[in-house]
């Protein structure tokens, strides 16, 4: 032993609304091996989709909900960014990596800036992940230049949704669906960023020892390479106001123009209006979460939905001992709120004699499809 307390290095992972982070996670603590994993995850709905999603398969995960970690988590509360990494870093919590997942509205500059300023010294700055979806990011950024200077501060870029980009080679799939060229979304990454390696992914599958150095044995746990604070905290005064503060919003961020409305429901939903919905969501809507149930004899699954810049994909799972619910966030630009819960209550409401109704629904499974895409 040397005396000095043993380092968790703490991963940001950030990208875009929808583009595979909450994916990622899931893969991350499905193959971290001995690595025990503590996740943090930030939504910026009402309702902390992700966080319930996640919880359940593993100890060790808070949520931060309702905004941006970035702008609304008050960090002096018992409940603040610092006590909650305080949590995960204490030794009885035996973690050896935090993922932080921030809210695909988050301004990365500032999370960092908060990792930055943690005084215990068991943490670590991990460095940023910064997830592209390879799909939706030639669109995205020219809407939002806010995300080139995302991907210019990343330390490692996953090109996500890979089956979805024009002569990839990861998926065969990429012939039918694809929506983008492969060629020219990597070339704007490497172009923003050409000094973090670059992978590009389906589904996110990354080998988890590009975030973090594994776990071989317990009792052998050595301090892991990341960047220090203090490397850290020098990079930044370097940078000087590149990282601005949330406080003044000196620096404009994307969740200033994005809005969510949460809808619950414990009634029954109708399938084929929820579908509706999910086909033809209110004006400026670009993302879509949740789960919802049916009320039917022979569905009485959780169906869980995603729909991304229109591309919608359902996955039926079982309840983990809760009451069905019904649970959805939309998160667009100039939503009108009204407009989306008038949407969702109407798609509220069984409708047993429709046989084929639940079809609107599963059509959107991947199981259904045979493919892996949305
Ligand atoms: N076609 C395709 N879909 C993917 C891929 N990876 C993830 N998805 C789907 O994309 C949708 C969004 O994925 P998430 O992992 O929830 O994205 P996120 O970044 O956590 O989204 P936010 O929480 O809104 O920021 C889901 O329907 C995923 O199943 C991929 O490689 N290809």
């Amino acid at each position: 032993m040397t005396g000095r307390p043993r380092q968790v290095p703490i991963i940001l992972v950030a990208g875009f609304l929808g583009s595979g982070k909450s994916t990622l996670l899931n893969h991350l603590l499905r193959h971290s091996g001995a690595t025990r994993i503590g996740l943090i995850i930030n939504d910026f709905g009402a309702i902390n989709v992700d966080a319930l999603l996640v919880a359940g398969q593993v100890d060790g995960v808070v949520g931060l909900g309702n905004g941006c970690m970035c702008c609304t988590v008050d960090d002096d509360s018992p409940e603040g960014f610092a006590a909650v990494v305080g949590r995960l870093l204490a030794p009885r919590a035996g973690i050896d990596a935090i993922v932080i997942e921030a809210s695909g509205l988050a301004e990365p500059r500032t999370l960092i800036r908060m990792v930055a300023a943690l005084t215990d010294a068991r943490a670590v700055y991990g460095g940023l992940v910064y997830l592209v979806d390879g799909a939706e990011f030639l669109a995205t950024r020219a809407r939002h230049s806010e995300l080139d200077g995302h991907v210019r501060i990343a330390d490692l870029v996953i090109v996500n949704k890979a089956d979805l980009l024009d002569g990839a080679e990861s998926s065969s799939a990429a012939t039918d669906s694809a929506v983008a060229d492969r060629a020219a979304v990597l070339g704007a990454v490497a172009e923003l960023n050409p000094t973090a390696p670059v992978v590009l992914t389906v589904e996110s599958v990354v080998d988890p020892a590009l975030l973090f150095d594994p776990v071989q044995g317990r009792a052998d746990v050595d301090g892991p390479r990341q960047l220090s604070l203090d490397d850290l905290l020098r990079a930044e005064e370097r940078a000087g106001s590149e990282l601005g503060d949330c406080s003044g919003h000196r620096h404009r961020h994307l969740h200033d123009e994005y809005q969510s409305v949460s809808f619950e429901s414990s009634a029954p939903m109708n399938p084929r209006r929820l579908a509706a919905f999910l086909e033809r969501p209110p004006n400026g809507t670009y993302r879509i979460k949740g789960w919802a149930h049916f009320g039917l004899l022979d569905h009485r699954e959780k169906y869980i939905f995603h729909a991304v810049g229109g591309r919608i994909r359902v996955d039926a799972a079982a309840w983990a001992g809760e009451p069905p619910s019904t649970s959805i966030v939309v998160i667009g630009a100039g939503l009108v709120e009204q407009e989306v819960v008038d949407g969702l209550r109407a798609a509220v409401g069984t409708h047993v004699d429709d046989e084929f109704g639940i079809l609107s629904i599963t059509r959107y499974s991947p199981q259904t499809q045979g493919s892996p895409s949305l």
